[in-house]
This record gives C-alpha cells, sequence and structure tokens, in this order.
C-alpha cells in the first residue's frame, strides 16, 4: 500500500492539532481555581496532618504559614477550608455570610442538641431564625441579662467571702471562678436553686468535653459503624441520657410551679425556663420541650465555662504581668473606694479592664476555630471556587495573632486597645472572638458581666502572688482543647486582703 500523505492532509491535521491544544489550554483556564492545600494521602487525605495534634488551632496556623490564609484539606470525607486572615474571614462571614451561615450536622452535637433543634446547631432557616429572635428580645436582651444583676452580685460576693476565709493560703480559683458563673447560670436558667442542680452542671460539663468536632468518625459520616467501634457515640448518648432526665425534671417542675401560680394569680420574676415555657404556650411559634432542653442547654454551655475561662486567662495573663495586673487594680480600687466593694452600676469607669479583656480575648479566644459552617451552595471566595457542602473553619485564633495586623502579636500588652476602635462586635475581623455575621454569638450581653464584675472584684479585694518557689516566666499557660480551650492547670494563687476592702458595710 502506498503511503502518500499530500500537504492538504497535513495542513488539515495541523489545523486540527491547533484547534484540539487551543480548546484544552482554554477548558484548563476556565476550570474552576481550587483553593490550594497540602498533598493529600489516598483515603484519609490530610487527617494524618492534624493526628496527635492537641492543639488542632495551632497545627492548622502553622500549615497556614506554608500554605495560605485560605487552604483546603481533605479531612476523610470532609471536604475542608481554614481560613487564617482577616481580609478572608471578612469575605466568608459578611461578603457570603448567607451562603457560609448554615452548620456541619456532626455526630456529637446531633445527640447532644436533640437532633441539632438548638440555636448554635440548627440549619439557616425559618426555626433558627425564630430562635435567634428570642435570644435577642428575650432570653438574652440586655434588659432580661440587667435583671440578673443582683444573681451576680451576689455569687461573685460569695467568691469574695470565701477566698478571704482562704487569705494567706494557695486556692484553686480556677475551681471557684468556674463553680460560680454555673451558679449564675444556673440560677439565671432555673431560678431557685433546683435538687439536681450539681449532677446537671457535671453533665454538661462532660457534654461540652465531648464536643469538640475532632473526632474521627465525624470525619468520616458516610462509616456509621466507625461511631460504634470509637464507642463515641454510646458515651455522648450515656452522659446526655443523663442530661435528659433531668432537664425533663425540671421543665416539668417549672410547669407545675406555674400552674400553681396562675390559680394563684402571681407569676413571679422569670428565669429562662419561665420565658421558655411562656412562649411556649402563647403557641406563636410551636416549641416542644426537646426544643425547650436543648435552648437550655446552649446557655449552660455558652454561658457558663466560657466567661470562668476569660476570667481564669485574664488572671493567669496578669500574674505573669505584674505591671498589668497593678494597673488595673489602681483603677478598679480608685473608682470604688469608699465603697468598699464593685456593684455593676460603677462598673462601666473600668476603662483599663476592659482594654486587659478585650487583649485576653484576642490571644485566648475561648473557641478558636469558632464553630464550624457549611457553605450550602458553590462559591468564590478570594478567586478561590468552594463547592457546595464544603466545611469552613475560621481560625479566629490565628487571626487575632497575626502580624500583619498586631504589633508584637505574642505580647500580652492591653494598652494596644487603650486608644482603639477595635471592639469584638463583629465589624473587626482582625479581632472575632464572638465570630461574626448572621451566627455571631448572642450571648455577649449575657457573658460580659459575667467576666467583668467577678475580676474587678478579684482585683479589688485581693493582691495575688503566686504558691512559693514558682516564678512568674515559669507559669504554666499550656492550653487543652475541648469544644472551648481552657488552661490545661487550674490556677492556684495565694490572695491577700487589700486595706479598701475593709470598708465593705
Ligand atoms: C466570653 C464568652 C463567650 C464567647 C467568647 C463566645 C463565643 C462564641 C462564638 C465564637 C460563637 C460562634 C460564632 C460564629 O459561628 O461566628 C458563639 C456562638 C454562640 N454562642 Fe457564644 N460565646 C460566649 C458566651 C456565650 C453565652 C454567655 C451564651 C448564652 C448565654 C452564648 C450562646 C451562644 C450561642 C447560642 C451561639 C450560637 C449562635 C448561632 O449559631 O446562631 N455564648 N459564641
Amino acid at each position: 500500500m502506498d503511503f502518500q500523505v499530500s500537504l492538504f492532509q497535513v495542513l488539515i491535521t495541523f489545523f486540527l492539532v491547533l484547534f484540539m491544544t487551543i480548546r484544552i489550554s482554554k477548558a484548563r483556564n476556565s476550570a474552576p481555581k481550587l483553593v490550594p492545600g497540602p498533598w493529600k494521602l489516598p483515603l484519609i487525605g490530610n487527617l494524618h496532618q492534624l493526628a496527635g495534634s492537641d492543639l488542632p488551632h495551632r497545627t492548622l496556623r502553622d500549615l497556614a504559614n506554608k500554605h495560605g490564609p485560605i487552604m483546603h484539606l481533605q479531612l476523610g470525607q470532609v471536604p475542608t477550608v481554614v481560613v487564617s486572615s482577616p481580609e478572608i474571614a471578612k469575605e466568608i462571614m459578611k461578603t457570603h455570610d448567607l451562603v457560609f451561615a448554615y452548620r456541619p450536622s456532626l455526630v456529637v452535637s446531633m445527640i447532644t442538641t436533640y437532633g441539632c433543634t438548638d440555636i448554635a446547631f440548627s440549619p439557616l432557616g425559618n426555626y433558627w431564625r425564630h430562635l435567634r429572635k428570642i435570644c435577642t428580645e428575650e432570653l438574652l436582651s440586655a434588659a432580661r441579662v440587667d435583671s440578673f444583676g443582683s444573681i451576680r452580685e451576689e455569687e461573685v460576693l460569695n467568691l469574695v467571702e470565701t477566698i478571704k476565709t482562704n487569705e494567706g493560703l494557695a486556692v484553686n480559683l480556677s475551681e471557684k471562678v468556674f463553680a460560680m458563673t454555673y451558679a449564675i447560670t444556673a440560677r439565671a436558667a432555673f431560678g431557685k436553686k433546683c435538687e439536681d442542680q450539681d449532677a446537671f452542671i457535671r453533665t454538661i460539663s462532660e457534654e461540652t468535653k465531648v464536643n469538640s468536632g475532632f473526632f474521627i468518625s465525624e470525619f468520616f459520616p458516610s462509616l456509621k459503624f466507625l461511631d460504634a467501634v470509637s464507642g463515641l457515640k454510646q458515651r455522648v448518648e450515656k452522659i446526655h441520657g443523663e442530661s435528659d432526665r433531668i432537664l425533663g425534671e425540671i421543665v416539668n417542675y417549672h410547669k407545675e410551679s406555674r400552674e400553681k401560680a396562675k390559680r394563684r394569680e402571681d407569676a413571679g420574676k422569670e428565669d429562662l425556663v419561665d420565658v421558655l415555657l411562656r412562649l411556649q404556650e402563647d403557641g406563636q411559634f410551636p416549641l416542644t420541650d426537646d426544643n425547650v432542653k436543648a435552648i437550655i442547654f446552649d446557655i449552660f454551655s455558652g454561658g457558663s465555662e466560657t466567661s470562668a475561662t476569660v476570667v481564669d486567662w485574664a488572671m493567669a495573663e496578669m500574674i505573669r504581668n505584674p505591671r498589668v495586673m497593678a494597673k488595673a487594680q489602681a483603677e478598679v480600687r480608685e473608682a470604688f473606694q469608699g465603697k468598699g466593694n464593685v456593684d455593676e452600676t460603677g462598673i462601666h469607669q473600668l476603662k483599663y479592664l476592659k482594654c486587659v479583656i478585650k487583649e485576653t480575648l484576642r490571644l485566648h479566644p475561648v473557641f478558636p476555630l469558632l464553630l464550624p459552617r457549611e457553605s450550602s451552595q458553590s462559591c468564590k471566595v478570594n478567586g478561590f471556587e468552594m463547592p457546595s457542602k464544603t466545611r469552613v473553619m475560621v481560625n479566629a485564633w490565628a487571626i487575632g495573632r497575626d502580624p500583619n495586623h498586631w504589633t508584637e502579636p505574642e505580647k500580652f500588652d492591653p494598652e494596644r486597645f487603650v486608644n482603639s476602635s477595635v471592639d469584638f462586635t463583629g465589624t473587626d475581623f482582625e479581632f472575632i472572638p464572638f465570630g461574626a455575621g448572621r451566627r455571631i454569638c448572642p450571648g455577649m450581653l449575657f457573658a460580659l458581666p459575667n467576666v467583668e464584675l467577678p475580676l474587678a472584684q478579684l482585683l479589688f479585694h485581693f493582691d495575688w502572688e503566686l504558691p512559693s518557689g514558682m516564678k512568674e516566666q515559669d507559669f504554666d499557660m499550656t492550653e487543652l482543647f475541648g469544644m472551648s480551650v481552657r488552661r490545661k492547670n487550674e490556677l492556684v494563687l495565694v490572695p491577700s486582703l487589700c486595706h479598701a476592702s475593709f470598708t465593705v458595710a
């Protein structure tokens, strides 16, 4: 067979190849630009890079330093994007807030929050919107928070009195502060001390510990058997069973007392369970008993440990920075001189203390990765395509220490906030300890007095020292990761009574 190639055939072939090459390269150029990230292993993706990490926010910051402030990680079956700069956080939580205001449904939260019917884990929609409205108008409004002022003052004074009896001795301050914030939340939520309060606090604290979201079975949602193998599900169900029983009793007890009060027509001051039951009775928006329990669970888990954690970090930072402690003490002692005590009416004068609290939240955000979000549709962020159902973690801890936005970011320096308008209300994306956008923490107003008043009282009444033999520079600041990040070791300090304290009436 002759093998003759005409010029015509050569030209046709040339143009065909040219055409195909241009099409392929065009298709490549128009292919969505995916978020970059480290190299992935089959099946587990990048999980090995987090394996063994006790402190994921730190590991993720180190990875982001290599791979960029928007980084894709394949965590088992879960495509995840980690955001570590204020600019990209703003795109997620402001520009595209609606797309990213969903939460993933996690094994643990499904159990603990009655199938994600609480505020924090319920999907964006009418039910969630209604709960947020209940929060802002009823449960966590400024007026409601004010109405708990006497409870706060009493419980903080109890704390001060207990410490006074231990003057000169090493006191486990962490334990006492956590007990105090639990007592405040319990009284605000349930009113009079309920019989099972202590058992309930124990179970809630257990539940929040297992709710960190970093369990292997959370990353392989289709492999249900992993829940059983890891024992996670059984463990959480057991703890939740106990807290559900107690919450059920609390709700029933409140229903009975409301009935009795109605018969006597003597409706007293409402606690938070009362408010929810009133709304349930009104029937404007259907709320089942389980919904009420889920909301109370949120308020407890969000309300108690978080504030105590901030007080604990702030005291620890001030012990390491005696100059800051002395300045904060001078401010509070001057403001309340002669009164012998700190009360909430004058607390707004404590400008420096507010800076100390901000600086504490910058360096030690209680939820360093906020709460996880999930995209409801595909979306372009910073020029990268993010498909629907991508899990998003915003590393607020890394953002608060971003050297492009903070000078000497690792230094505890409350002065940086003195003449600064930067605040944590969700508009300054370099400082987002309460999150931002639609999902921003609705408990800010409830939380802040529980941080300010105890701190002010501890600084007003006492001078603080480390137990003998310990030096400021040796003081341990190791973190413990759970649903929130607290100090690993309890804060043990020696109080001595300040002379101003003696003037108490
Ligand atoms: C210092 C104390 C607190 C800090 C640092 C804090 C921080 C946060 C953060 C970072 C989020 C996630 C925001 C996001 O996804 O963008 C959140 C959500 C939430 N917080 Fe707080 N919180 C505190 C206290 C409280 C208190 C006292 C309550 C209730 C009494 C509360 C109730 C909630 C709820 C219900 C959500 C879920 C909001 C939603 O998903 O719509 N928090 N909080």
